[in-house]
């Protein structure tokens, strides 16, 4: 839980030292002032003015300090929470930009978003909130058993015993339910997870699903959520139940012991003075239980915050403990643009079976390579190893002779441009969303990525051009539209490896030549890899690779594989069979 929290605080760490010294001062001072009572009452007790004047000095000036304390170490909280809300959020976030692409699906996302917003608040909430009154109430019982002792062993020892005690019931209430705790955090991130897949997929929805069974995932989340909240709620109440048990099982052991001891005294006041004194002893003593089991029973109340704080740190310390993809130290440049895939194998995270498979590929510079394949034979993938989205797990990649996992994350992101098959534009202007490719390009260059990658006849309808806002993820525009404005991205970045999946999927045939002719333009300047099915663009490929199942079954020029019999032959013979069948339809 500390270690978390320091991890989360960062160089902001010494705000959270200074605050813990500030907080154990006061919880000391707190005890302090409130065992100065025993003296007070004493005096008070055998008359003794002048002396109780004196306690009663010392006992007002403590509570005087103890309050312009508790307002220092609240402030000292509150400084440490937004430390945590501002500086946490962004050191969660550097650990986050470090993570395998691979790692950012739908579920893993959702988590992400729950413990960023839902999460580090609760988190940043504890100081000021929890700890600061925790402290102060955990420090009192120990100094007043210290001077329990002092006036009546027994209960001293009693006290001091029920102390760990005490402590281990806290510690199996708070574990009963942490379990329900995670399990309820999880399926209310879930849960927000499928509110916000109902709103985006409500055309599918409807469309599949006209007679009312468009909420089923949705009601199945809510589903879960009752019920580990119901689960929790239980668990909760029993563990309160238990502390507050255990908590009034000590305050009456403590009782009887003094009750025995009074037992022993009474009707012997007024002779006997060592009587007197135990009758004084006792009163005091009792009136030292009850400031004993007073912050006990606070501690108690706050048993369920601590639980669901300590949970929220345990999502936070799992999300810090995913191993982001290794930087090397001194990291090497290439010296040439290369590509050498040597014996590759790869298999996600959550799927050991291998997707890649004993690939050995070399791409020169300024070549083109176009790598076709049946859906899943493992295209897309081979390219998010070339960009280092995810690191090998059999053999390695090479650039310019130097294995990817030696570059830095930057000198790699500068060598290569990327389209992905599903476009992501930002919720700003086609101009905005181009610039991400080069942020300092001018308007002449803007123009012409436009006109290489056809966006220039969008500009020209819209009546905004080059300004008009493209909604969320590019909601406004159609799916070839924010296919062509990706692809002007991916130009404007210069780049000298472009890599290219499935550009021309979404697009019609006018546009489709545009962009073969912007591939044609590219050849012998850029390194070009295409994932594509189109034809004309394969054509052109230096070197065609066939991918099955993640191996390379073929792989030479257009003009060795359409003769060699194999898969890329039958794939022409495909092609044409489907020419003619269109033709004769004609
Ligand atoms: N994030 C992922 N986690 C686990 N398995 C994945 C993941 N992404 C892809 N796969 C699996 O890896 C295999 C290769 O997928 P990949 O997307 O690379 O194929 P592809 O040839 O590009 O397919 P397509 O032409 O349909 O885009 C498939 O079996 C797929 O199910």
């Amino acid at each position: 839980m500390l270690k978390t929290l320091l991890q989360l605080l960062g160089e902001d760490a010494p705000k959270f030292r200074r605050y813990v010294s500030m907080a154990v001062i006061y919880g000391l001072l707190s005890g302090l002032t409130i065992i100065s009572l025993v003296p007070l009452l004493r005096y008070l007790l055998v008359g003794d003015i002048s002396n109780t004047v004196i306690w009663l000095v010392v006992l007002l000036t403590g509570v005087l300090v103890c309050w312009r304390l508790r307002l220092r170490v609240e402030k000292a909280g509150i400084e440490v929470g937004i430390a945590i809300l501002q500086g946490g959020r962004h050191r969660l976030g550097n650990h986050i930009s470090q993570l395998p692409v691979g790692w950012f699906n739908s579920n893993n996302t959702a988590r992400l978003s729950h413990v960023i917003f839902q999460g580090v608040m609760a988190i940043a909430q504890l100081p000021a909130h929890v700890f600061t009154p925790v402290f102060s109430s955990a420090m009192t019982p120990l100094i007043i058993v210290l001077s329990l002792f002092t006036i009546n062993w027994k209960m001293g020892l009693i006290a001091l015993l029920s102390i760990p005690l005490m402590g281990a019931v806290f510690i199996i209430a708070a574990r009963l339910g942490q379990r329900v705790d995670q399990e309820f955090h999880r399926n209310t991130a879930e849960t927000s997870q499928r509110i916000i897949e109902f709103s985006q997929a409500q055309s599918v929805l409807r469309a599949f699903n006209g007679e009312g069974k468009s909420t089923h995932f949705l009601e199945q989340a809510f589903d879960s959520q009752k019920k580990s909240s119901k689960r929790l709620i239980l668990l909760s109440v029993i563990s309160v139940i238990l502390n507050a048990w255990m908590v009034q099982a000590i305050f009456a052991t403590l009782m009887i012991t003094a009750l025995l001891s009074l037992n022993n005294s009474i009707g012997v006041i007024p002779t006997d003075t060592n009587n007197s004194d135990t009758l004084i002893s006792i009163i005091i003593s009792l009136l030292l239980v009850n400031r004993f089991v007073e912050p006990l029973l606070d501690v108690v109340g706050y048993a369920e915050a601590i639980r669901g704080a300590r949970n929220q740190l345990k999502e936070v310390q799992d999300i810090f403990d995913i191993e982001p993809l290794p930087e090397p130290e001194n990291p090497k440049f290439a010296q040439d643009n290369t590509l050498s895939l040597n014996g590759v194998g790869f298999a996600y995270p959550d799927n050991k079976r291998h997707v890649i498979r004993d690939v050995n590929l070399s791409i020169t510079p300024g070549s083109m390579t176009a790598l076709i394949g049946r859906s899943g034979s493992g295209k897309s993938t081979l390219l998010s190893l070339i960009t280092r989205f995810s690191d090998v797990t059999e053999g390695s990649i090479t650039m310019g002779g130097v294995d990817l996992r030696q570059m830095s994350h930057e000198q790699l992101n500068e060598k290569i441009s990327q389209v992905f098959q599903t476009p992501y534009l930002f919720q700003s202007s086609i101009a905005d969303n181009i610039r991400i490719g080069k942020p300092d390009a001018s308007d002449a260059e803007i123009r012409e990525v436009a006109r290489l990658s056809g966006v220039t006849e969008i500009i020209g309808r819209l009546p905004q051009g080059v300004d008009t806002l493209v909604g969320e993820g590019g909601a406004r525009l159609s799916g070839g539209e924010r296919q062509r404005i990706s692809i002007a991205r991916a130009l404007m970045k210069d780049a000298p490896i472009l890599l290219i999946d499935e550009a021309t999927a979404a697009l019609d045939t006018e546009n489709q030549a545009v962009i073969t002719q912007t591939f044609a333009r590219l050849r012998g300047k850029r390194t070009l890899i295409v994932i594509t099915h189109q034809l004309s663009t394969i054509e052109m490929a230096d070197q065609i690779v066939i991918l099955e199942r993640g191996c390379i079954k073929e792989k030479g020029s257009h003009d060795q594989l359409s003769i060699s019999g194999g898969l890329y032959a039958h794939f022409l013979a495909q092609r044409n069979k489907v020419k003619r069948w269109k033709l004769g339809k004609l």
